[in-house]
């Protein structure tokens, strides 16, 4: 990537007239560089002053004081680098789609052969292909945006300048419409060099920018310069994306500095890093964990221990007014767990399932802790996990991920509750789904080995 810059702004600062005839002060002390083949991003709250930033930047605004380069020039009027795009598309709605695109051209002479040829390309680039012709009242408010951005683009601009371009449209539209202009800033083209995008959508923000300038208001200053450093394209699901968003938020909000919104950040990725440690040789993907409560099976075994020499699942499942069917994953978790024995449907508790049966409610959660930290993959990359991060909790949704790496959603989130529930009743961990947050159980002191051995 080339690092030459486009556009230079020194010590910005900005005073509106108010009606009353007070000065208002917008914008205080900003600067900002804009790099060829970079998309910068302006992220702030309403009113933090970042459009009339962006309009000086164009020099459609002059400044009160500082300075704005372009290409080390200093601007005189309106920067012959950018193009705008607004949110409200602001289409003639007299002409058609290509004569909306060629005005620009028009205005700088460009001879009419030549318009319709950079028109129809620049309307190709952005998938307008066919609707020269059409009115903009015969077309999606998508449709109309594609139209705003072809008529920059068509003026092959250093910097295209966005403003809140994609807030007046629907979430899908809003997102396609992103990728394409991606795709066409990243294109071996001379399409365009840099962007600038002002917005207030922090998801937005990080899946568009290589740097994100966030603006604190009252009036706007810049508080934190955040480079994104995410392959593209970018999964918003990811952990990393979700972990740069969280971070852009706390600075955002103001609930954190930025030195503490990084501890926070660095807190997760650690998390991460304890988690996976955790995995080790683990095998979460070839067995589903059964869905069964520790209640469900104590009281199963409580049945089944009144039938000394074992019990016939059928049976058994009409001494319960159950079905067959339901009886199985309290009949499989008993067997993964060691209490119950079966041979042809015949069901009997093990001798561990006897003394587990027997035992007072302390000693028979100390061996349930026993229990599955020896047998439940899962159970065992929770518990390790917990103990390898620093501050004995972590994200729920960690291992949430890690499960739905090899199962369904649905199994994924099944399989989670029932390890939380085990771990729970085990005093092993617990889950808060608030703030989803796994904690150590501080009687949770136990080493594995030991618990090994004491079974
Ligand atoms: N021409 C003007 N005269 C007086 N005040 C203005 C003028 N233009 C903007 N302002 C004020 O400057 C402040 C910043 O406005 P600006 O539109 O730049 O913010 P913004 O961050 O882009 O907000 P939004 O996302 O709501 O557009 C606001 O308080 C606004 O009322």
């Amino acid at each position: 990537m080339q690092t030459n810059s486009i556009i230079e702004a020194r010590h910005i600062n900005k005073e509106f007239q108010s009606d009353k005839g007070n000065e208002l002060k917008v914008l205080d002390d900003m600067s900002l560089t804009l790099n060829e083949g970079e998309v910068v991003a302006l992220l702030g709250r309403s009113g933090a002053g970042k459009s009339t930033f962006l309009r000086i930047l164009a020099g459609l605004v002059p400044a009160t004081s500082g300075s704005v380069t372009y290409r080390g020039k200093e601007l005189e009027g309106p920067n012959p680098g950018v193009a705008l795009v607004f949110q409200s598309f602001a289409l003639m709605p007299w002409l058609t789609v290509e004569a909306n695109v060629e005005l620009g051209l028009q205005a700088r002479g460009v001879p009419r052969n030549e318009r319709k040829k950079l028109a129809l390309e620049a309307l190709d680039s952005i998938g307008l292909d066919g609707f020269e012709s059409a009115y903009p009242k015969e077309l999606s408010g998508g449709m109309r945006q594609r139209v705003g951005i072809a008529r920059a683009l068509v003026l092959k601009p250093d910097a295209l300048f966005m403003d809140e371009p994609f807030s007046a449209l629907d979430v899908l539209t809003a997102e396609n419409l992103r990728q394409e202009v991606l795709k066409v800033w990243s294109a071996e083209s001379d399409a365009i060099k840099s962007i600038l995008i002002v917005t207030h959508n922090i998801e937005e923000a990080v899946q568009m920018a290589n740097r994100v300038v966030v603006l604190g208001s009252h009036p706007g200053h810049v508080i934190a310069e955040v480079p994104i450093k995410l392959d593209r394209p970018r999964d918003k699901q990811s952990e990393e994306f979700q972990s740069t968003v969280d971070y852009i938020y706390s600075i955002l909000t103001g609930r954190s500095d930025e030195t503490n919104a990084r501890r926070i950040l660095q807190s997760k990725v650690r998390d991460k890093e304890a988690v996976n440690k955790s995995v080790q040789e683990e095998d979460l993907g070839t067995k589903v964990l059964p869905d069964a409560t520790p209640g469900g099976l104590a009281g199963l075994a409580d049945i089944v221990a009144e039938h000394p020499g074992g019990i016939d699942m059928a049976d058994l499942a009409a001494t319960l007014s159950f079905e067959v069917d339901d009886l199985f994953p309290l009949i499989d978790a008993g067997l993964l767990l060691g209490i119950f024995d079966a041979d042809n449907g015949h069901v009997r508790l093990t001798s561990l399932g006897k003394r587990w049966q027997q035992a007072d409610i302390l000693e028979a959660k100390e061996m349930f802790s026993s229990m599955i930290l020896q047998r439940v993959p899962l159970v065992r990359v929770i518990d390790r996990a917990l103990k390898n991060s620093e501050s004995k909790t972590l994200h729920g949704s960690l291992i949430l991920d890690l499960l739905r790496a090899h199962h369904s959603d649905k199994e994924a989130v099944q399989q989670f509750e029932t390890a939380i529930g085990w771990g729970r009743y085990g005093e092993l961990f617990d889950y808060d789904a608030d703030d989803d947050r796994l904690t150590l159980d501080p009687e949770n002191k136990a080493s594995l080995p030991q618990q090994e051995q004491e079974l």
